[in-house]
């Protein structure tokens, strides 16, 4: 704005070379001036964020690394309201250029059970809108971060909650536990910017297989499809793990750093974000199909008589 601000008014005073001259001036001051303010910001944004119930942010003043953790008792179940909160701290870590942040779980053998079943069925249109909305909103942010990301997966992470780790650049999972993508299995049909997040974890053919057959794998196996980068004995080595990882780029320009990771999702990112209402529309329409509506009932009462 400033150089076309510059550009109109010297329009009718400065010869073509002349603006040519000062505008390469102008121009490469202002990308070097942003480029060191940039790289400065880190240092002095921390920020110590209003703690919501469902999601607390606990921000490293020293490392500048935040540890996220979802609250929602017993299995962190994916609501509109846990949703809301996630999006609302991402927001906060985004704005406040934090230096990396570890997603994990205060459920102790649950990172996360995936979306809330109650969401999905017998679901009322203007609350699932709002619901899949700010689902699609935390997977743009999660998987569109400036800043790194990683996953300390301290318990089991079927469907969504397998969905929020892959949406991460990094995984370290404790051992005896399952993840995966198993929405096929239960007659539902994984979202495009889940598919995404999934092809860009393990290979095509892993995914492809993964998805089809909703398979859910045991920490050991999610190691050796290359779902998880490392396994880690309890929740706080995870998450030691998890910052060494994220303390790597301590030596890497944050600017450099952040345009490659989005260079690399931007595609994925642009499919989502040019076709959200479809996204939507096709969801719904499926959803509210009898037999997936039954799919989806009997599978609750299973859970409950287990
Ligand atoms: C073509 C159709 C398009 C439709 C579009 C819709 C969606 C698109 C897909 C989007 C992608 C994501 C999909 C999903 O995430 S669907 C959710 C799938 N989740 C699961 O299959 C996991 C189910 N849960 C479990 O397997 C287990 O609970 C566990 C996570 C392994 C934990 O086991 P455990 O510690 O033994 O706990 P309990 O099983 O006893 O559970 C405790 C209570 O929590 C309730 N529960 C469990 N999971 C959920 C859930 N996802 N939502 C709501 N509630 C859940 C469970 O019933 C117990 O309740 P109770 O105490 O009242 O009995």
């Amino acid at each position: 704005m400033l150089l076309t601000l510059f550009e109109s008014h010297t329009h009718f005073f400065l010869s073509m070379f002349q603006k040519m001259i000062l505008t390469k001036i102008i121009s490469n001051t202002l990308s070097l001036h942003k480029k060191q303010l940039i790289e400065w910001l880190p240092a002095v944004r921390y920020f110590s964020s209003p703690t919501n119930p469902l999601v607390n942010v606990d921000v490293n003043d020293k490392s500048g690394i935040a540890v996220v953790t979802m609250n929602r008792k017993p299995v962190n179940g994916l609501s509109l309201e846990l949703f809301e909160a996630m999006s609302k701290a991402l927001d906060d870590l985004e704005n406040n250029r934090i230096r990396g942040a570890i997603l994990t779980s205060s459920c102790p053998t649950v990172f996360s059970a995936g979306l809330d079943l109650n969401e999905l069925y017998q679901p009322d249109k203007k609350r699932f809108k709002a619901f899949w909305t700010t689902f699609q909103d935390v997977w743009l942010k999660l998987y569109g971060s400036s800043f790194p990301t990683a996953a300390a997966i301290n318990g089991h992470a079927p469907a969504g909650g397998c969905f929020l780790a892959i949406s991460c650049e990094y995984r370290v999972m404790c051992p005896d536990y399952k993840i995966g993508l198993n929405e096929t299995r239960l007659g539902i049909i994984a979202p495009i910017f889940l598919r995404a997040s999934m092809r860009n974890t393990v290979s095509n053919r892993e995914a492809e297989k993964a998805l089809t057959l909703g398979t859910l794998y045991s920490t050991e196996d999610a190691l050796k499809i290359g779902l998880i980068d490392e396994i880690a004995i309890y929740k706080v080595k995870a998450i030691e793990r998890c910052e060494n990882f994220l303390a790597q780029f301590n030596n890497v320009s944050s600017i450099a750093r952040s345009f490659t990771k989005r260079s690399l999702r931007q595609k994925d990112l642009e499919e989502l974000e040019n076709c959200r209402e479809e996204d939507f529309n096709i969801f719904w329409s499926n959803l509210i199909e009898p037999s997936v509506q039954k799919q989806i009932g009997d599978y609750m009462q299973s859970l409950k008589k287990k």
